[in-house]
């Protein structure tokens, strides 16, 4: 056994205290082993003046629409898709997503994020990105078929069941998958019912968006007579291994709905803004027992993939909306960038303790906007950026060691995912 001790800092525990703490992690095992006064590993990290905490989830992205970063921007969801995006990534290829995904794990990783959910095209690429990268990833081939004829809608759905089916438990078992439909307006709805079925046979969990924008809603109560996450309940969507993104339009019964069943929601403030898409109700939803985990959705739409600048989101957004102060306290906001997401994407990571996954983030608090520190949590929660992340371990391997990336070669990553994205852009036009 190989052990990796981080020494010198403080411990965020599951419990949202801070403490002097060591943290003793089993490389082969990818594991944590103890926290405390612990023995002395082979290698160590330093954690002076740091704080360590889980690692960050973001638990709904399309992580290679990095390429289409500040391409179309200001324009509400259902202009910016038909308009502008999809016909951009009408011209991807497997090697621009893989292009692409490597740009989002550099910054993610530089970020403290070490697992994410991802819905997009060329899927295989992005399991190959994760693999190489080290991180972990519940992934899926996102489908949709709205404009497609029924032997292309049918292949869409088929190539996410297949890639969830041939992809899970890749890269050492950090990739875990999911059959992905886009949405319960942007997929046929006998088709949906025929895969999730088949899903469920198979044992492959769903993600999806849903209630995003209020456009999306109204449809389906006029056909369907019923709210779209009841009309999901009836096509077998809503079980504890599944989860959506945004639940912004949901109301009260759809909220307990989701409590009941166990479906997690992935609420993606920056997204949500920029957009125009509405404010999500977070705090009910957690006070009725949702889980509740965060997420940067693509790029395009938030500009950036740092988890830490979509907590304190979460938190500003959800007071708001609960036009509430105390809404969403630091530690709810907290809570949801860590255990919530590795609950959501159904990883036993996202919380600092013995026989969990060693999934790490070591947060730098010798910084002018982190002094003084009368409180971590409220410092995770409204100070810290994703540059104050120093050191990054997933799966007890070190990804980033004092802001150098171990895994990743950041330049060379950079300049190919910027000639792809000019390229792109150029076919696109
Ligand atoms: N195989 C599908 C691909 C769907 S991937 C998931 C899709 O979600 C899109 N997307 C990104 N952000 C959002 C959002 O906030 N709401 C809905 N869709 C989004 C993204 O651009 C991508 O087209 C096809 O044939 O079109
Ligand atoms: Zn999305």
């Amino acid at each position: 056994m190989t052990t990796l001790e981080i020494t010198g800092g403080r411990v965020l525990r599951p419990d949202f205290s801070v403490e002097r703490a060591d943290v003793l992690v089993d490389q082969d095992a990818g594991e944590i082993l103890d926290v405390g006064d612990v023995p002395e590993g082979d290698e160590t990290l330093d954690a002076a003046d740091c704080l360590v905490m889980p690692g960050l989830v973001n638990a709904h992205t399309h992580a290679a629409m990095t390429l289409l970063r500040g391409y179309a921007d200001d324009k509400p969801l259902d202009a910016w898709l038909q308009e502008d995006i999809w016909p951009a990534e009408a011209e991807l290829t497997a090697a621009d997503v893989r292009a692409g995904t490597e740009l989002a794990l550099v910054e993610m990783i530089r970020g403290g994020v070490t697992a994410f959910a991802d819905m997009y095209f060329e899927e295989p690429a992005v399991a190959d990105a994760v693999a190489d990268a080290g991180v972990r990833a519940r992934l899926g081939h996102g489908v949709v078929t709205v404009g497609k004829d029924d032997e292309s809608a049918r292949a869409d759905n088929e190539e996410s069941l297949d890639f969830a089916r041939e992809y899970d438990g890749y890269a050492d078992g950090r990739v875990k998958t999911v059959y992905a439909p886009h949405s319960l307006t942007t997929v046929d709805d006998a088709l949906l019912a025929e895969f999730t079925a088949e899903a469920r046979g198979a044992g492959v969990p769903l993600h999806f968006h849903a209630n995003e924008t209020a456009g999306e809603v109204e449809p389906i109560v006029e056909s369907e007579g019923e709210r779209p996450l009841a009309h999901a309940d009836d096509l077998g969507m809503l079980t504890e291994d599944d989860f959506l993104a945004h639940g912004v339009h949901v109301d009260g019964e759809e909220i307990d709905l989701l409590a009941a069943r166990g479906t997690a929601v992935v609420h993606c403030p920056a997204s949500n803004m920029k957009l125009a898409s509405g404010m999500a109700p977070v705090q009910r939803l957690r006070e009725a027992g949702v889980t509740v985990a965060l997420g940067t959705d693509g790029a395009a739409s938030n500009n950036d993939l740092d988890v830490f600048d979509e907590l304190r989101d979460a938190a500003m957004l959800g007071k708001l909306a609960a036009e509430d102060a105390a809404a969403v306290p630091a530690e709810a906001a907290v809570e949801m960038a860590t255990a919530g997401g590795a609950d959501a994407l159904g990883f036993d990571s996202g919380r600092v303790e013995a026989g969990a996954n060693a999934d790490l983030a070591v947060v730098d608090f010798d910084a002018p906007h982190l002094t003084p520190v009368h409180d971590h949590v409220s410092h995770l929660a409204y100070a810290v950026r994703g540059s104050d992340v120093r050191h990054t371990v997933c799966d007890g391997r070190v990804l980033m060691e004092d802001r150098d990336l171990v895994t990743l070669d950041e330049a060379e990553i950079r300049g190919r995912a910027a000639d792809r994205a000019a390229d792109l852009a150029e076919r696109a036009d």
